[in-house]
């Protein structure tokens, strides 16, 4: 059978458009609840059998989707309603279910699922012989652990464990991904996925975004290097400037937050790090999660419901299942059921991470009585900024001290420039990175990186943008994508890139809206309730209207904008600038060995 049915007159009569409309909200109700809860028991008890019963699901609700996809084309877009025609637009957008080959769909869905299992699953043998996995263990070393040789054996361990096992399976993915969003017409899987933004300019904007960006990246990165070749040692960095991947206290070099302390450019002022602080006052995950819905309760938002608290995973379980422990938040498309699902450990960052997952809770609440085909962000960027939005509020040192996580707030000048430096760790550190990804990506849907050339255009971009090298010479079989989740479990990246510049702007509106008067990077929303319902008028939108117009109602102007985000970074900016003077930069070339890069800088500096 083919995707498209018999081409039948256009049904263009109300009373009919309107009877699929509601026939298929209720209906996809129902498939996409089902598809929810087989796929939670599988991310929530690995095991082949909770696989198959997903991967059998998965297909199910694809035959759903094709059957849905070919009684709309039967319909005439052209008499309706705008948002009757959006929404048709929408149900036909099925994505990777357009695959009518049943055979070529389910190993499509069995190849995504494999290499998933092989990234949540993966563990490393130290040199003490402990097989450590990822979460809680390898994140906690890399964070906590300044020794260069322990840092390179878990750094090189997971590489091998996550990416150096799916490499083929990965080239597999590509193809049978691009080959069924063909079927729709999209050109491959990355057109597809900016398809989400329906903007023709959509690549040209964020590379002009981040090309603005990008001072204040190399700012910061020629402060770490210093501070880090202190640490480590001049002779352990290569001499075009690039920081060796493995030092930045984080698996992928995203973040560098657990840095914070050699990174204080002050010492001797009260710590920003509530990491201890939490500890010392017995927090659980519980609280941690009761301390983010206290934030949307403030602002007058919509509180977690029962059944969050009942069926929500917020542990990694200690009875020996697997689950997947990257964090995710679920909608269950029943207008009741929503769940987190986070390993979490009582840390700052897990305390960030919990206000980012009910983020996107919070938004599932908001427009869970818009049609199916409307329970979407306005973009997808969109509802990654959410949870980082509130976050900011909660990370000033005014918040941290109210709910008594610092003990004094000291708003001098150094105590200041420490807080924007913390700050920076965790936005502007993730810029490179989070456009990097699906530049990648982009590239090798496109079917301009091969194969082959895999391992070797991800450090491509990975020197060029973000300043850091691999620690180790590359070997062909390496894939080291594969190492990072995102890549393995076929989710979007670009969506944090977008979010990272505009939770500023949603900051600043807020703010705005909270009348409040101070400098940006000390603005705390909490308890103001115009503030809360600015948001959630935006937010009940869902993806009822085009990005722009979400955007314009909170932001009172439709663009993208890296403005307010300098602005909030300005003070540290100028710091950044007077302490590196002429020492910033590398060279866009990874760095092979010390020789022949130095031949290579010689001539290139003349
Ligand atoms: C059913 C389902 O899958 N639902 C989606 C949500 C939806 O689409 O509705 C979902 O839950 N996705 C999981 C993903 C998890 C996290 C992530 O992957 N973050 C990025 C980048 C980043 C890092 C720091 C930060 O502050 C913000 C972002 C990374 O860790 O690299 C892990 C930590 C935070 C968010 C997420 O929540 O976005
Ligand atoms: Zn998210």
């Amino acid at each position: 059978s083919t995707l498209f049915g018999v081409k039948g007159q256009s049904i263009s009569d109300p009373t009919e458009i309107q009877s699929f409309l509601d026939n298929f909200n209720s209906q996809a109700q129902a498939v996409f609840y089902k598809q929810s809860e087989v796929s939670w028991t599988y991310y929530t008890n690995i095991t082949d059998y909770n696989q198959k019963l997903m991967l059998d699901e998965q297909l199910m609700s694809a035959k759903f989707s094709q059957e849905a996809y070919r009684n709309a084309t039967r319909f005439n877009l052209t008499v309706m309603t705008q948002e009757d025609r959006r929404l048709f637009i929408k149900i036909m957008d099925i994505g990777t279910a357009a695959q009518t080959n049943e055979t070529k769909l389910a190993y499509l869905n069995k190849v995504q699922s494999d290499m998933e299992t092989i990234y949540s699953t993966a563990k490393v043998t130290m040199p003490s012989g402990q097989r450590l996995p990822l979460d809680p263990d390898l994140t906690q070393l890399m964070a906590t652990s300044r020794n260069y040789d322990e840092l390179l054996a878990a750094w090189l361990g997971w590489r091998a464990e996550s990416g150096g096992k799916m490499k083929n399976l990965y080239a597999e993915y590509v193809e049978y991904n691009n080959e069924a969003v063909k079927i729709l017409g999209h050109a491959d899987t990355g057109a597809y996925w900016r398809s989400w933004y329906d903007t023709p300019t959509f690549e040209d904007d964020v590379r002009a975004l981040f090309d603005q960006l990008r001072p204040l990246y190399e700012q910061l990165h020629a402060y770490a290097r210093r501070k880090l070749k202190q640490i480590y040692g001049n002779d352990k960095f290569p001499s075009s400037g690039h920081i060796p991947a493995h030092l930045l206290g984080n698996m992928w070099a995203q973040q560098w937050s657990s840095l914070i302390d050699e990174l204080t450019p002050y010492k001797g002022k009260p710590t920003l790090d509530v990491t201890d602080e939490m500890v010392r006052q017995n927090y659980t995950a519980i609280r941690i999660f009761q301390t983010a819905d206290d934030f949307f309760k403030s602002l007058g938002m919509i509180p977690m419901p029962d059944t969050f608290w009942d069926k929500s995973l917020l542990e990694k379980p200690q009875d020996g299942r697997e689950v997947v422990c990257h964090a995710s938040a679920w909608d269950f498309y029943n207008g009741r059921d929503f769940r987190i699902k986070q390993c979490t450990v009582i840390t700052a960052e897990d305390l960030e991470t919990a206000h980012h997952e009910m983020g996107h809770i919070e938004y599932f609440l908001q427009y869970k009585d818009q049609p199916v085909s409307f329970r979407d962000g306005a973009n997808p960027g969109f509802h990654e900024a959410v949870g980082d939005v509130i976050s900011l509020s909660v990370q000033t040192p005014e918040h941290m001290h109210s709910i008594g996580l610092i003990p004094t707030v000291s708003n001098d000048t150094e105590s200041d420039i420490n807080f924007l430096m913390s700050m920076a760790l965790q936005k502007i550190a993730f810029l490179p990175f989070g456009y990097l990804i699906d530049q990648w990506r982009w590239s090798v849907f496109r079917g301009e990186t091969t194969p082959e050339k895999y391992n070797e255009e991800w450090w491509n971009l990975r020197c060029r943008y973000q300043g850091i090298s691999s620690p180790v010479p590359l070997t062909s079989s390496d894939f080291d994508p594969g190492a990072k989740y995102h890549i393995p479990a076929g989710v979007p990246y670009i969506r944090y890139f977008v979010s990272f510049v505009i939770q500023f702007q949603f900051h600043k509106a807020l703010c705005d809206e909270a009348n409040y008067r101070g400098p940006l990077h000390r603005c705390d929303i909490y308890n103001s309730k115009p503030a809360g319902t600015l948001l959630s008028n935006m937010l009940k939108l869902g993806s009822s209207k085009p990005w722009p117009e979400a955007m314009n109602l909170l932001t009172r102007q439709r663009k993208m904008d890296a403005q307010p985000l300098m602005d909030y970074f300005k003070p540290l900016l100028e710091y950044l600038r007077q302490e590196n003077g002429n020492d910033y930069g590398w060279h866009p070339i990874c760095p092979t060995d010390p020789t022949e890069i130095q031949e290579f800088l010689d001539n290139y500096s003349s």
